[in-house]
């Protein structure tokens, strides 16, 4: 799939803009904050419903105004879909087709993006949740179901962790209200693993190609998802939904204690191994690196294999933080395949590393300018 087209209008500090993409690379090239980094927001945006630097929507909304909009034709193999988004002070209202959608999780999955930013490269040395953000961010993309049901969990969860506060508290003692918070949140708690174990085995086979070209066949990259009820690949929903049940009732009054929720999918990790070796502890700096970076490049491919369309992606002033080999493995990797978004200061050193010459647009003060001489 790309992004034929994206019309915006009060987004950040674009008051309109009307542009048309090229199929292959787009450099987004410019000075510092001139707008670079807010139009692969706004493609971001467009894809997700939300923003990947701020939870809050009316930051998206230009100073100037009380209403934003994001718009764009999406082209694939057989279709054309227009998205719109519209984010304003009551909330935020998506169409696809023009047609409004009740459900973002309708919505989600139209445009499909992966974004490369230099804190990626935090996916390996960060904490577990940058892991789980990145799991669930990545496969709510894939899989409908899979949003939804993270979508459940986190609601319940929260439920679950405010009456264990008043638990804790005394300000309640109705313990059979809290066994049905367990059972709804052992149900979908089971749903996410099954899930995320089944994605993460077709991702960990990408990555382990990718990586293998990297490290020139020097190194083996594996994946090992760590959770409290040591599920495996394979498990059923139903054996996952019991392990989870059984470990709420020993760990109840340890719960109630602390008040709040200590099992469950939003506390595991996905280490990921070099050699057998967990490369966040053990790996050098290049080795995480190439870990990254070979996690995200497989990410485009295990999207092709379940969606059937490559996805769009976006690098946000990724390549400066990458040497010369990682740049050239990242951008010969994604020539001719996937549409991608790139921005930088400088063009040295790029364009050479690409075989098909990229379309240039120079970003100035909210403002686009495709430069044909640049390429
Ligand atoms: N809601 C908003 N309304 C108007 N302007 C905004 C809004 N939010 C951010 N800006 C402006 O957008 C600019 C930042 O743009 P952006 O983050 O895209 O920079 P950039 O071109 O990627 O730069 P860098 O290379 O430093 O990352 C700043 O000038 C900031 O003041």
């Amino acid at each position: 799939m790309y992004l034929e087209s994206l019309h915006l209008k009060d987004f950040r500090n674009y008051s309109t803009l009307d542009v048309d993409f090229d199929q292959g690379v787009n450099i987004l090239l410019g000075e510092n904050a001139q707008g670079k980094t807010n139009l692969l927001e706004a493609i971001y945006v467009l894809a997700l419903t939300r923003s990947h630097r701020t939870a809050n929507d009316r930051d998206l909304i230009s100073w100037q105004a009380d209403e934003a909009l994001v718009a764009g034709r999406v082209r694939k193999t057989n279709t054309i879909t227009p998205l719109e988004l519209t984010f304003s002070k009551k909330g935020k209202k998506a169409k696809v087709n023009h047609l409004e959608q009740a459900r973002l999780s309708r919505y989600v999955g139209q445009l499909n993006v992966i974004l490369f930013a230099p804190e990626d490269l935090e996916l390996v040395k960060g904490s577990p949740s940058v892991r789980r953000h990145f799991i669930d961010q990545e496969f709510g993309q894939m899989s409908p179901k899979y949003l939804y049901n993270a979508g459940q969990y986190r609601t319940i969860l929260r439920q679950r962790n405010n009456y264990l506060r008043q638990l804790q508290r005394k300000q309640a003692k109705d313990l059979v209200f809290l066994g049905v918070l367990s059972d709804q949140l052992a149900a979908f708690g089971a749903e996410l693993v099954v899930a995320r174990l089944t994605f993460l085995k077709q991702l960990e086979k990408w990555a382990q190609g990718v990586h293998e070209v990297i490290s020139q066949a020097r190194e083996q990259l594996t994946f090992d998802y760590i959770n409290q009820i040591k599920a495996a690949p394979g498990a059923s929903v139903e054996s996952l939904y019991q392990a989870y049940q059984t470990a709420f009732e020993r760990q109840q009054q340890k719960e109630i204690e602390q008040g709040t929720t200590l099992i469950g999918p939003h506390r595991d990790d996905l280490h990921f191994l070099v050699n057998g070796k967990n490369v966040q502890t053990f790996g050098s700096q290049g080795q995480q690196r190439t870990t990254a970076l070979s996690v995200k490049l497989a990410e485009i491919d295990l999207m092709k294999a379940i969606t059937g369309e490559y996805p769009v992606l976006l690098l946000d002033d990724v390549l400066s933080e990458l040497d010369d080999a990682r740049q050239t493995h990242l951008l010969r990797s994604i020539q001719d395949r996937v549409q991608t978004f790139l921005t930088t200061t400088s063009l040295s050193g790029i364009t050479r590393k690409l075989i098909n010459p990229p379309t240039v647009f120079n970003v100035s003060d909210g403002r686009l300018q495709q430069d044909s001489t640049e390429a």
